[in-house]
């Protein structure tokens, strides 16, 4: 019943309770002779705390069951199992509610793509309980803010795909809803457009106290954001913690990347012996090695023959991909940009 993760000494009030929460998707018809398929666990008893003003995200590869978690909060999918509280609201038993407490950035959202950016950040401010001006003044505010300004009145269908994102955003900020929930919100944007999405979320964490759920399976983009991290394998939450916390349970381990010009120089001992302990990926090779270790193969690798092989390496400290590989994660899908 308890919480395996340190995050029930929050103190701030919470804005989203999560507990042992379950969902099995079974597929219907899809087997031989209409035998049901195999049931499988999306979600495998989670419970998380979100504090008021967190940015807390849940990271994992395809298939970890972060927008199925995230779709049973937002009232879009029923849970087998388990119970959700957001702001005091039981949504598993009232999924209506949600809508009203949290606004919600999905992977695909097609629902305005008729609509110029302006009309549908208006339009959503509206929805959202907004008189005409107030919705209009939110509207100007938030298209200067991500710097939508010149797109304001093209079709959201006629954007490329980061600007069509950006302008999904701004509807999502529009009317202040007290949490914001958002699936991998900055794919496909360039980095000033990304900054300009992390400037107003942080923004209205400051003036309002929003929160934020952030799914996402890019560990850079986790480190820089994020206050806490739920970690999600195969449907299961593996870790929760901040990112500085996980980081702490394999900071004996640093990771150094050897980039050899063509072959590895194997006729080096130190070399050949490190050979099996590479994840190797073309010409590169990742070794995680205790520091000592890494010190020994850093100065094999900088003189001889092996420096000669050597086309570049890098030595760093542990990201959250080495914290979810030394939890068991399966280790493919996570990303780095
Ligand atoms: N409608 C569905 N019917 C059956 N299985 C599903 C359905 N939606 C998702 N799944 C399965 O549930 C598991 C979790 O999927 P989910 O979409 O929650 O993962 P995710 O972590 O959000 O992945 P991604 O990063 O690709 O968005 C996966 O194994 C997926 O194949």
């Amino acid at each position: 019943m308890a919480p395996r993760t340190p995050d029930s000494s929050a103190t701030p009030p919470a804005v989203v309770t999560v507990r042992g929460l379950t969902k099995t998707y079974r597929g219907r018809g899809r087997g031989r002779r209409g035998a049901a398929a195999e049931p499988h666990p999306a979600n495998d008893a989670i419970s998380l705390r979100v504090a008021r003003g967190e940015i807390f995200g849940l990271l994992g590869p395809n298939g970890a069951g972060k927008t199925t978690l995230v779709k049973q909060l937002t009232g879009l999918l029923r849970p087998d199992a388990g119970s959700i509280s957001l702001l005091g609201h039981d949504v598993v038993r009232h999924p209506d509610r949600a809508a009203r407490l949290l606004a919600y950035l999905g992977q695909e959202s097609r629902a305005l793509d008729e609509l110029t950016v302006a009309l549908a950040v208006e339009t959503t401010g509206r929805l959202r309980g907004l008189e005409l001006a107030a919705a209009r003044a939110a509207r100007e505010a938030v298209l200067a803010e991500l710097g939508l300004e010149p797109l304001a009145d093209r079709p959201l269908k006629r954007l490329s795909g980061g600007q069509r994102r950006l302008a999904c955003v701004a509807t999502v900020l529009v009317g202040d809803r007290p949490l914001l929930v958002l699936d991998e919100p900055t794919t496909g944007m360039d980095p000033v457009a990304r900054r300009a999405v992390w400037t107003a979320v942080d923004r209205r964490r400051a003036e309002h106290g929003t929160t934020v759920l952030l799914v996402t399976h890019n560990v850079l983009e986790a480190e820089s954001v994020l206050d806490r991290v739920a970690v999600l394998d195969a449907g299961r939450m593996i870790a929760c913690d901040t990112p500085a916390g996980l980081k702490a349970l394999v900071d004996t381990r640093v990771r150094l990347d050897l980039v050899w010009r063509a072959e590895p120089p194997l006729g080096v001992p130190e070399i050949e012996r490190l050979r099996g302990e590479a994840d190797v990926t073309g010409r590169r090779w990742t070794l995680r090695l205790p520091q000592d270790r890494a010190r020994a193969v850093v100065g094999t690798v900088t003189q001889g023959e092996a420096f000669a092989a050597l086309d570049d390496f890098t030595l760093a400290t542990p990201s959250l991909e080495d914290v979810y590989l030394a939890l068991g994660g399966r280790g493919e899908g996570l990303v780095r940009q």
